[in-house]
């Protein structure tokens, strides 16, 4: 469990993290979306002690970082791949993570195993692409076997084969209980990993719901129905029971219906219609809405 606790964060003059508070459950991932500059790499920054808040707290499985006695075997976190010493081989490095940690040296080649790069573990780190040195990391996340991950964007830059096992690895660690948190500022991507999102904006709290819920609310199905007969039209689709509301164009949209019993009805009925076409709202335009405040903001802010 991660509990934010009124964080703040100030940089000089730019408010990065603006009283924020949420808990991140355990059992399942859970996202953490928002435009570029909300504040999301500061808050994860502050989960593990790189970052001192201005005010406010995080508690790791209800202690603070500073206050675990060994705080890789609490908390792993991948939140910059590329920050692996070049010079030193993948199991070296990850042999001196364990050591300071007081982690047996058994563990490195397990969680080399986990993540597919036993046969890599002699390699040095600068000759890894970008794919590996994201699978290095994890393995420095895993070694501890941590109750808490924090994943910052683990998927920018990877191919879609290690996008996909990075899904599949969260979803995994999730299941066995562990909290799993994750960064993104795509919510198509997230509503295929996670459970439930934690949206902020200008750094504050957005949205705190259910992936489903978001869903729900914000992918709205319907056909899209123009006719120079708007009247006539919601009169016959009432009289044949379809719930139908006039669009912002002046278009009809019907639900819980079809294009077949659509076009047969107005056929019948003999309304003149344009265009019967069924329409799904994306998330992303979901998603762009809800931070889209927060992004005029920043933007006007800059100019
Ligand atoms: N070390 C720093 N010094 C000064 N300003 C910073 C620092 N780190 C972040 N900021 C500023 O704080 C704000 C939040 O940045 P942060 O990186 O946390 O956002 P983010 O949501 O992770 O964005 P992105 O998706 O672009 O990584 C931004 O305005 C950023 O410019």
């Amino acid at each position: 469990m991660i509990e934010v606790q009124e964080l703040t964060k100030r940089y000089g003059t730019t408010l990065a993290v603006d009283g924020l508070s949420f808990r991140v459950e355990p059992g399942r991932v859970t996202g953490f979306l928002g435009p570029n500059g909300a504040g999301k790499s500061t808050t994860m920054r502050a989960m593990i002690g790189l970052d001192r808040p201005t005010a406010g707290q995080v508690l790791i499985e209800g202690r603070r970082y500073e206050d675990l006695p060994r705080p890789l075997c609490t908390v792993g976190a991948l939140l910059d791949a590329k920050a692996l010493h070049g010079g030193r081989t993948v199991h070296g490095h990850l042999l001196g993570l364990a050591r300071s940690n007081r982690i047996p040296d058994r563990r490195v080649a397990e969680v080399l195993e986990i993540v597919g790069l036993g046969a890599v573990a002699d390699k040095r780190a600068k000759g890894l692409s970008l794919g590996m040195a994201q699978r290095v990391g994890i393995a420095a996340a895993l070694l501890g076997d941590p109750a808490v991950l924090l994943f910052d964007e683990p998927v920018n830059g990877l191919d879609p084969e290690g996008i996909l096992w990075i899904r599949e690895l969260m979803k995994k660690l999730a299941a066995e209980g562990r909290t799993v948190f994750v960064s993104s500022h795509l919510m198509s991507e997230m509503a295929l990993t996670a459970e439930h999102l934690i949206v902020i904006g200008r750094g504050r709290l957005l949205a705190d719901t259910s992936v489903a819920e978001f869903i729900d609310r914000n992918s709205r199905s319907y056909i899209r129905i123009r006719t120079p007969q708007p009247e006539r039209l919601l009169d016959v689709l009432a009289a044949a029971g379809i719930p139908a509301t006039t669009g912002l164009d002046g278009s009809i949209e019907a639900t819980g219906t079809t294009q077949e019993t659509l076009g047969a009805l107005v056929a019948e009925q003999q309304v003149t219609v344009y265009e019967i076409s069924p329409q799904v709202a994306s998330l992303e335009e979901a998603f762009m809405q809800l931070t889209s405040d927060a992004v005029e903001y920043r933007a006007g802010q800059g100019a």
